[in-house]
């Protein structure tokens, strides 16, 4: 490569502090096991700082450039990405996948090259995993995967940050997810839990349990973490001893096909007000949203004192906000 061909990153000043670091950070953010438990942590508490004063990041990424493909829908994580870019002084553009050359057969290496070489950070929704990893592995930017069928590293970020914020420590608590175990939302979150020494209780139909391969891992950073991992197939035993109860979709973007038969394959793993008061006294209950209101949760709680949802959605932005900064503040430095 010669001096011409370098990718320009904006030498303006950056007037935001740098946070101290805690563990190795990440190129990219594919899943969220890419951030080591220290990493992790620190980001959740950059996070925290960041919420606490919104805008005293302005100029900390000022004259960088955030690229945004969605693949899928998107409400929380278009706008609070775009938004927290704005917090950090980045400009942000969503592309739509329909408007490139990738219509026309350009493939995401290729693509990934050339916008890597406009960008300081790429955001992808898409379906398959690997296109994610394609996209990273040729990128010379940091890659944030914006959810994958198989991941959701944002969301679990603002899980996290939701929990911190109610429960203060994270280590020790015990929690449940009740739904689909093969869900993007639930491999992160388990990994959330792994990382963190939480408690986890899966409860999901038979078949659809996490993969072997990612409840290997999950202990096996849960040997060092403290954390542990069961699953289930009852609802009520999942809960049992839940401080935090987490209902998801029946039917994620991509299993759309599957409405029919994930409506009756889940009609019992719906969180209601009968099983919340199966839980620990105080139990909360998250929900990544969209909640089809009456399916997997019902409306009382949702809207209910121990639900933290409308929370938790409002801390995608401070932790989108942390991670941009994290990964591009890194990959500069
Ligand atoms: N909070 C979100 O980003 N929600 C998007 C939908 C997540 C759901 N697990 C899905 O894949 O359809």
């Amino acid at each position: 490569m010669t001096n011409d061909d370098a990718p320009i990153s904006p030498a303006l000043p950056r007037t935001g502090a740098v946070p101290a670091t805690g563990g190795r950070v990440p190129g990219s953010l594919l899943r969220l096991s890419d951030f080591e438990p220290a990493a992790l942590k620190r980001a959740v508490e950059l996070a925290r700082e960041m919420k606490r004063d919104p805008g005293g990041w302005l100029h900390s990424l000022r004259g960088a450039a955030l690229g945004c493909i969605f693949e899928k829908p998107s409400t929380r994580t278009r706008v609070s990405l775009a938004t927290a870019a704005h917090r950090l002084g980045m400009h942000s553009m969503v592309i739509s996948r329909d408007d490139m050359q990738l219509v026309h057969g350009e493939t995401w290496a290729d693509t990934a090259q050339v916008l890597s070489s406009y960008l300081d950070a790429i955001t992808l929704r898409t379906y398959e995993h690997t296109t994610v990893e394609q996209l990273a592995g040729r990128s010379s930017v940091p890659v944030v995967n914006a959810l994958s069928d198989d991941h959701h590293p944002c969301q679990a970020l603002a899980d996290l940050l939701t929990l911190t914020e109610h429960f203060g420590t994270l280590a020790g608590l015990t929690v449940a997810f009740v739904g689909d175990g093969l869900s993007n939302t639930c491999n992160s979150f388990l990994e959330a839990c792994a990382s963190t020494g939480m408690h986890l209780t899966v409860a999901t139909p038979p078949g659809h349990e996490p993969a072997a391969s990612l409840l290997a891992e999950a202990r096996a950073t849960m040997a060092a973490t403290g954390g542990s991992v069961t699953v289930t197939a009852d609802p009520a035993e999942a809960v049992r001893t839940a401080q935090a109860v987490y209902a998801e979709v029946w039917v994620p973007m991509h299993k759309r096909h599957e409405r029919a038969e994930r409506a009756q394959r889940f009609a019992v793993y719906r969180v209601d007000r009968e099983l919340l008061d199966r839980a620990a006294p105080g139990a909360v209950v998250l929900h990544c949203l969209p909640a089809v209101r009456g399916e997997e949760i019902t409306s009382d709680v949702l809207d209910g004192p121990r639900s933290l949802v409308w929370r938790q959605a409002a801390n995608r932005l401070p932790t989108a906000q942390a991670v941009l900064h994290t990964l591009v503040t890194a990959a500069q430095s």
